[in-house]
């Protein structure tokens, strides 16, 4: 890439990646450990969804395993439906993830909004998430933490899966048995604490594509406690109007995704993996290859002229954050230094910082083997030749260049915040925030619950 002039400044990109390589754009969402804003690399004018998280609230929030394995998990992975990490770096005060950006919104944005969705949208993101999830855990990994708030949209209307926070690796040979997940989504076989595999995450898709079809949950009860009986042995009804809303092969391939018996399980392994789900007659008429490689026609395009996030990020950004983001140079430290905790802390905090900064590892996809092959390979803003059902490892969906300068053109006032639309959404909702179901809906546990923890299942 060499040295590219802005008008500011001149930056080496041969250099290590760093804050400074980007400008900082919109605030576009905030999760229980961090917060998510666009970005736009100087030198290729590709625009990116930064995820930012503070060193010392991560710490403090228990969340270091969880961060540095998600990091970790990233730079395995390359599949079109999934939001692939393109850099990770870290100043003083925050770690950095730049991941590619979904300008469509998230399914529970979209579902808040609609209440229910109809038939062709479920079917469809269900067998582009199905896709997503072979994919993994074709990869010996296991999300754990599906449901409608982690499945992104890019602007054409395609489903990616992300937050792999409490996602992990498995093996064969020794099953999870961490209580891991969002307690609505969760596996009967996660809570009878028996230990379980991959087959978690198709009970997941079925509690989505459920919640997506109905606007409720199957499962549902006041306390965690109730819920979890609920979910290992009440029997799963339907609403009274269903016919009215949806195709009986709906209601059969949910039945089957939420079956108890991971035998017969619809996309386990056990019960005959993604060929037995795609020959569903639900599917019927499907192009597997087709949607595979990202290339189904997807039945809701997200509009393009409005932003489709909670405002209010960007006000709580503009009115609330007393540190906004900046790029910063890297203190030098003198040797030794590190080791020493700081006057009044908590030598083990020291030491916890000290090993989150060296777990955390710079990540450049345009130097790894993946980001070579894209950068050499494929049209700009192409889509790979790697199917997910294919399994092919390292092929990379390329979105660099001329296609994404004209994309970021098109949604240019939207990034930079310039949609009238979103700024007064943002004003009307403080109060009725579209974001308030989602502050109500099921945040991910761990064990042992609430606090995010450490503790998880490691290979
Ligand atoms: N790649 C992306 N492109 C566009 N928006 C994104 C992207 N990733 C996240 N977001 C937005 O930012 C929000 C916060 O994301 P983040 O992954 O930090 O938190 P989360 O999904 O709430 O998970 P958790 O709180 O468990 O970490 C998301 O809900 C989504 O609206």
């Amino acid at each position: 890439m060499g040295i590219a002039c802005c008008k500011e400044e001149e930056i080496d990109f041969t250099q290590e990646v760093e804050l400074n390589h980007f400008h900082l754009l919109r605030s576009v969402g905030k999760g229980a450990f961090g917060k998510v804003r666009v970005v736009q690399h100087k030198g290729t004018q590709q625009i990116y969804a930064l995820k930012y998280i503070n060193k010392a609230k991560c710490i403090k929030m228990r969340a270091v395993e969880n961060i540095i394995q998600e990091r970790r998990l990233l730079e395995e992975v390359e599949c079109p439906f999934v939001c692939n990490l393109r850099y990770a770096f870290q100043d003083d005060e925050n770690l950095f993830m730049v991941i590619d950006l979904m300008l469509g919104g998230d399914l529970r944005f979209h579902l808040d909004r609609m209440g229910m969705m109809k038939e062709d949208m479920i079917r469809f993101y269900t067998a582009e998430v199905a896709c997503g999830l072979a994919y993994l855990h074709g990869r010996r990994i296991v999300h754990r933490d599906l449901k409608p708030d982690n499945v992104l949209l890019d602007e054409k209307g395609h489903a990616h899966l992300t937050d792999f926070n409490i996602a992990v690796h498995y093996r064969e040979e020794k099953p999870l048995t961490a209580v891991a997940g969002s307690m609505a989504y969760m596996a009967p076989e996660i809570l009878a604490k028996k230990g379980y595999f991959s087959s978690v995450d198709w009970w997941s898709l079925g509690v989505m594509a459920y919640e997506l079809a109905f606007g409720k949950r199957p499962f549902r009860a006041k306390t965690n406690e109730a819920l979890q009986q609920s979910i290992l042995h009440d029997d799963l009804e339907f609403p009274s109007n269903t016919s009215d809303l949806v195709s009986s092969e709906c209601v059969d391939c949910i039945k089957l995704l939420l079956t108890r018996d991971i035998t017969k399980r619809l996309g386990t392994k056990e019960s005959g993996g993604l060929d037995r789900f795609r020959a569903h007659p639900w599917f019927k008429g499907y192009d597997w290859e087709i949607i595979g490689k990202k290339e189904g026609n997807p039945p809701f395009t997200p509009d393009s002229k409005r932003a489709n996030f909670d405002a209010t990020h960007e006000l709580e950004e503009l009115l609330l954050e007393d540190n906004p983001l900046k790029a910063k140079p890297r203190k030098k430290k003198k040797e030794g230094e590190e080791d020493k905790p700081k006057e009044g802390e908590d030598p083990a905090i020291t030491k916890e910082m000290r090993i989150m900064e060296d777990k955390f590892t710079v990540y450049d996809y345009t130097k790894t083997r993946k980001g070579l092959g894209s950068l050499q390979g494929n049209q700009p803003g192409s889509q790979s030749s790697m199917t997910a059902v294919q399994k092919i490892p390292n092929a990379a969906p390329c979105t660099t260049g001329r296609a994404d300068r004209q994309d970021y053109s098109i949604h240019k006032d939207v990034m930079e915040g310039r949609d009238a639309e979103v700024n007064m959404t943002g004003v009307a909702s403080m109060e009725s925030s579209p974001n308030k179901s989602r502050r109500e809906s099921e945040k991910p546990q761990l064990d042992p619950p609430p606090v995010p923890s450490p503790i998880m299942e490691r290979p």
